[in-house]
């Protein structure tokens, strides 16, 4: 509800709400947010996100109606600078491995410093493990993944921006 820490909810003088989502390239975070927004998935050639892209989508949270304005981050190393100067203005962050990637995850633990140095010290956070609907090239256990986020104290779940599998629920979550 409003007045919460770290609440998304169109507080009085809040601008929209704003949810970026950051990972390595390729961990799938614009088909996870055209997922979200379309109820599409795009499969075939991967085509980097260049610099940023964004998308607004309005959502139901317990019957408010919330707009969020979603930013695609390219996860290249070369558009980090870029990148950088958008963390601040977060209010929410989905942060995503692909769960067929060791080093996908791996890298979580430099996004996670990057954080804490870059955005705004009480936004929230959330870890995802996207690309569940390809278990049988699964390189990172759920178990890994869940502990991880527990170190850092930070929720976890593992999506699918193909099947849709908690794509709505990991929006919602950090809605709220
Ligand atoms: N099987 C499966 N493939 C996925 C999933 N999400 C994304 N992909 C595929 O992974 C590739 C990369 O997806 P993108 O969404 O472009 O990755 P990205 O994280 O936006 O990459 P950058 O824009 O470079 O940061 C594409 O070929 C997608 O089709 C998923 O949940 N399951």
């Amino acid at each position: 509800p409003p007045g919460t820490p770290g609440c998304l909810v169109l507080c009085p003088g809040a601008g929209t709400p704003s949810v970026m989502l950051l990972g390595d390239s390729g961990v799938g975070k614009t088909c996870f947010l055209l997922q979200f927004k379309d109820g599409a998935f795009l499969s075939g050639t991967f085509i980097a996100t260049v610099g940023i892209d964004f998308r607004n989508k309005v959502v139901a949270v317990d019957g408010v109606k919330v707009k969020l304005q979603i930013w695609d981050m390219a996860g290249q190393e070369r558009f980090r600078s870029v990148t950088h100067a958008y963390y601040r203005d977060a209010q929410a962050l989905l942060l995503l491995y692909d769960i067929t990637s060791k080093v996908s995850f791996d890298n979580i633990r430099a996004w996670l410093t990057e954080i804490h140095e870059y955005a705004q010290q009480d936004v929230v956070l959330m870890l995802l493990g996207n690309k569940a609907d390809v278990n049988s090239e699964r390189m990172v256990r759920t178990e890994d993944g869940a502990s991880l986020a527990r170190e850092y104290g930070v929720p976890f779940m593992e999506t699918s921006a193909k099947t849709g599998m908690n794509v709505e629920l990991a929006f919602l979550a950090i809605a709220r």
